[in-house]
Order: C-alpha cells, then structure tokens, then sequence
C-alpha cells in the first residue's frame, strides 16, 4: 500500500511524521510511506501572538484540505493543535502512545517566579495557570517554534523564562534544557498534550484498520475523555482548561482546572470511569465544572483572545 503521509515543515511536526512513518512500517514492512510537505496559516503567518492568528484550526485547516482533496492520505499533527470537531469525511484514525503530557518551565524553576519576571508564552491557559502560581508575572505574549522560544528564555532576550511542551523537547531531543517538570496537578496540560493523531479520510477503510494497529488504547481513551471534556465546555484549544489523566487498576481519573487569565479565580474536579467510558468521563467533568461557574471564566478568557486578535 502506497500512503501519502502529510506534515508541516517545522522540525517537531518532521519528527512527529517520520515517527508515525516508522510506526507504520513496523507493523506492515510492505507499506510505501512517502511523507508530502503541506504548510498552514499558523507557519506564514510570523507577525502575531500564537492566540492570535485566527486560533482554532491555525495548524491544521491546510492539510486537512489537501486530505479531502485526496493530495495525501493521512495527516500527522500533534493532538493538541487538532480541533475537537474535525471536518466532515475525516476521522482521527488512530493515536499512538502518548509521551510525557506534563508542561516544563525553561529559563527558572517554579520557586524562582517573581512578580515581574518576564515569562513569554502566547498561551492563555499557561498564562492564566502562570498567573495563578504567582502574581504579577510579566506575561509576554511570544510564539514560534520551540527552539527559538528556548534560546530567546536563555538568554535572557526579551523574556527570563518560558513554559513548552516536556513532549516538544523531548522530541527535539531538547528536554535536558528545561528547568523544571511542572507536576500536572500543580499545572494542568492542555487536551491532547503529548500525544500525536494520524487523521485520515473515513471512507479509507483499509488504511483506517491499518493506523488500528499504531494505536494505543490508554492515550486514546485519555485523548477521547479530554476532547469529550472540551466539548462539552464548548471550549476551543485556545482556552484556559488545563487537564491531567491517572489510570488505577483499569479506571481513568480526569482531573479538570479552568483558570481565569487574570490568575485570581479556578475552577477544578475529577471524575473517574472506565476505560471504556471516555466520552462520559469527560461529559461529567464538563457538566461538573460548568456547575461550579467555569462558563463565566470561559466567557472572559474568549472575549480576551477575542481583543487580542488583529482587525
Ligand atoms: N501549539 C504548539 C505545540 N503543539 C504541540 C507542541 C508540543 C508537542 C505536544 O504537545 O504534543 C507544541 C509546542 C508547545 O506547546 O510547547
């Protein structure tokens, strides 16, 4: 079978593809796996802050597009940037096993954050949860790839500390250049954080069954009950809900926090089920927050990204 894998250019979305390549082929040693370059509105377009460029969908819109287009045949994306409602045709075929989940601070460690110290981050979920940890940070709105978002907090140009991705790191084989891992019940991470998706048409049955078999059944779950939790937030990934998954003895805990951005109010519970019970899990999360008052926090975290955006 001849598959047309596309991907980004930068060099996280490169390792991302050809680490999917490597699983497929594992799996099925006949299969042609040609990785197709496709770029998006998120890599042209340098000039804002990450919330800024028409959010949801930034990374990904392009080649989805070209997948119904039939220009390739399945898309690698990190499952953080995927939007929860894919568009019509497409299917997010498989998941494979997820890497550490968990956010790091570059540049300091947690006990050295100070009210002013420049901390650069285009996201409102880590700004908030920044925020929330200590007040008065100087929250620089940066975005970029990963490497130069690390050089620019080591070398103190324009910022004294980032948060990234532990997975993005680890990938760029980066990680021993953070500062500190930053424990998931302190700080949350954001839906899908970690883990990869391979996105294909649905009609493409035989390759569909063919991802099946890169799939990891716990990070899907986990990756199932976080997306089902921001639906039912009707939150889109440029909001601040920060979430953390445990497994004990075949069930999930979802733990859920929604921060508001300026830090001084959060929302958080769990809810726990079995594995077969994703979408529930993140439903009663979702519905339990939202009890709690996370729609007002939600409401003001959309009408900021809103204001931010370039008319
Ligand atoms: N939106 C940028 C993005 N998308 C995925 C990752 C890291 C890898 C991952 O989370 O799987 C990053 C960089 C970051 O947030 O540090």
């Amino acid at each position: 079978m001849e598959i047309r894998l596309g991907t980004r250019r930068s060099d996280l979305a490169r390792w991302q593809a050809s680490h999917v390549a490597d699983l497929i082929r594992s799996v099925e040693p006949a299969a042609e796996v040609r990785v197709v370059f496709v770029s998006s509105a998120g890599d042209k377009d340098r000039r804002s802050g990450f919330q800024q460029i028409g959010g949801i969908g930034a990374f990904t819109k392009e080649s989805e597009d070209s997948l119904l287009r039939n220009e390739i045949d399945l898309v690698v994306h990190s499952l953080k940037d995927l939007p929860t409602k894919l568009q019509p045709g497409l299917v997010l075929a498989a998941v494979p096993k997820r890497e550490d989940p968990r956010d790091v601070l570059c540049g300091v460690a947690l006990d050295q954050l100070r009210p002013g110290l420049r901390v650069g981050t285009g996201s409102i979920r880590r700004k908030a949860q920044l925020l929330a940890l200590c007040n008065g940070l100087d929250i620089r709105p940066i975005r970029g790839n990963v490497s130069p978002r690390l050089r620019k907090a080591k070398n103190r140009e324009g910022i004294d500390a980032t948060v990234l991705a532990a997975a993005g790191l680890s990938r760029l084989g980066l990680l021993h250049e953070a500062s500190q891992i930053l424990d998931a019940h302190i700080f949350p991470y954001a839906v899908g954080q970690g883990a990869l998706a391979a996105e294909a048409r649905e009609e493409d049955t035989a390759l569909i069954a063919l991802l099946q078999k890169i799939e990891d059944r716990q990070s899907r779950t986990e990756v199932d009950a976080e997306r089902a939790l921001m639906r039912s937030l009707d939150a889109g990934c440029s909001l601040p809900v920060g979430v953390s998954a445990t497994w004990r003895a075949g069930t999930l805990t979802l733990q859920g926090q929604v921060t508001h951005p300026d830090g001084q109010t959060k929302i958080a519970d769990e809810s726990t089920g079995l594995a077969d019970q994703a979408d529930a899990i993140g439903r009663s999360l979702g519905h339990r927050l939202l009890e709690q008052g996370a729609e007002e926090i939600l409401k003001a975290a959309s009408r900021i990204v809103e204001e931010q955006k370039p008319t």
